[in-house]
């Protein structure tokens, strides 16, 4: 096979992959003139919302018929994670177009995750307006800003605005994980974020001696009971009937991921702390959780910040009665897609649309790629990311009629 001309949908991806979107300083500026020109192109009105300065949301509209009836949103977020730029087999930024075996692939850091499924939004916007067809809702795809970080100035403050208001929205189509094999995987919930410090005080001096009552003897305990509360998880995920990595948002994760102390070695140090990542399953009560842990810490003499406060964790429902979940149900199945309802293991935007009541579903419609998410070497197959545009073609026909 040859590498085949370059189809404009694959020329237009890797224009919007090689904008610097890289935490610590994306570049939302550039990122939002080629949204705005994509949507000037397409001959769509556009929106800016910037709750935070510098922080643009791209809020870009597919006007339907009936404007009074609720919108669809088709969420994604503009932001990538950094790279290990050694690690990479071609420059992240440049969005190569490869021929690899018997396909082309196009590698760019935050093609998976998820400049692929935004951009799919987009093209599905232009295939649907050329064919002049109006569906009957508005729908409104959302470009925001800060999603790897929280989010906190990006889709987590847009959902207090009088303009989120304004779009009324009924539906979320939200950020998808790949599919596993040839599954895709949709979304129902998140597991929440529960990132917790413990900071033990103590006794300090000369690194020769016994000393008493030590910060990282107070500290030991505590981390080995979270250790074990994560063997405990692991072990129960095991006994799930199901895939691994499908089911595991019905357990809870729990990671040592910065373990802090000491300032030199001959030094007992006085002040110790550990820092744990925390993904807590929707299936377990979190202020019950939280309760229990500071209480251990509390009694083993060692200070508890949650980092993370949030403590409302919505899930939404499938039901195939509701129109919106039948109209996707009703795309699988004529795609003959095999598809699963599934918690999904990290967080993602979609919980703050939630927490305002409105039902959000995660979607991605690649399949059979491996996971690559923050890994080296992301890559997209050009054929998958081109089939793909028709799913949302499809999926935004559904809903938006719906
Ligand atoms: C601190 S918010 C982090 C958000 C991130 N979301 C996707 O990877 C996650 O770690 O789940
Ligand atoms: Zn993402
Ligand atoms: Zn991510």
């Amino acid at each position: 096979m040859t590498q085949a001309e370059e189809p404009e949908p694959i020329s237009r991806l890797r224009k919007y992959l090689q904008i610097k979107t890289v935490h610590p300083k994306p570049d939302y500026e550039s990122c939002k003139n080629f949204l705005i020109q994509q949507a000037g192109e397409i001959g769509l009105e556009h929106q800016v919302v910037e709750c935070v300065e510098g922080k643009p949301i791209v809020i870009i509209k597919l006007a339907g018929t009936d404007p009074t009836q609720k919108s669809i949103l088709l969420s994604s977020h503009t932001d990538v994670v950094p790279v290990f730029e050694d690690q990479w087999k071609y420059d992240p930024f440049a969005a190569e177009r490869v021929l690899e075996g018997d396909e082309i692939r196009i590698y760019a850091r935050g093609v998976q995750d998820m400049k692929a499924q935004g951009m799919c939004y987009l093209e599905a916007f232009r295939i649907l307006k050329r064919a002049g067809k109006r569906l009957t809702r508005n729908v409104y795809a959302i470009y925001a800003p800060d999603e790897e970080i929280g989010g906190a100035d990006g889709v987590g403050a847009l959902v207090e605005t009088k303009e989120f208001e304004a779009l009324n929205a009924g539906f979320d189509l939200d950020e998808g994980g790949l599919g596993v094999g040839d599954t895709v995987i949709a979304f129902t919930a998140e597991r929440l974020l529960n990132a917790v410090r413990f900071t033990a005080h103590g006794n300090t001096g000369h690194g020769s001696q016994f000393i008493e009552g030590t910060a990282i003897e107070k500290l030991l305990p505590v981390m080995n009971w979270m250790l074990a509360f994560r063997e405990e998880e692991k072990v129960k995920l095991n006994t799930i009937e199901g895939d691994r990595f499908l089911c595991q948002g019905a357990v809870t994760a729990t990671n040592l991921t910065i373990l802090e102390g000491g300032k030199q070695q001959n030094v007992v140090p006085a002040t110790f702390s550990a820092t744990f990542d925390m993904r807590v399953s929707p299936n377990r009560d979190i202020m019950v959780l939280r309760k229990t842990i500071r209480d251990f810490a509390e009694k083993h003499d060692v200070q508890c910040t949650f980092l993370s406060t949030d403590s409302v964790n919505p899930v939404t429902t499938w039901d195939s009665s509701d129109p919106f979940c039948a109209s996707i149900e009703k795309v699988f199945e004529k795609r003959m897609i095999k598809w699963s309802k599934v918690i999904c293991f990290a967080v993602s935007d979609a919980r703050h649309i939630r927490r305002k009541g409105i039902p959000a579903i995660g979607i991605n419609p690649l399949t059979n790629h491996p996971l690559l998410p923050h890994d080296h070497n992301e890559y997209v197959r050009e054929k998958d990311f081109l089939e793909a545009i028709d799913v949302y073609v499809d999926l935004i026909s559904g809903l938006a009629n719906a």
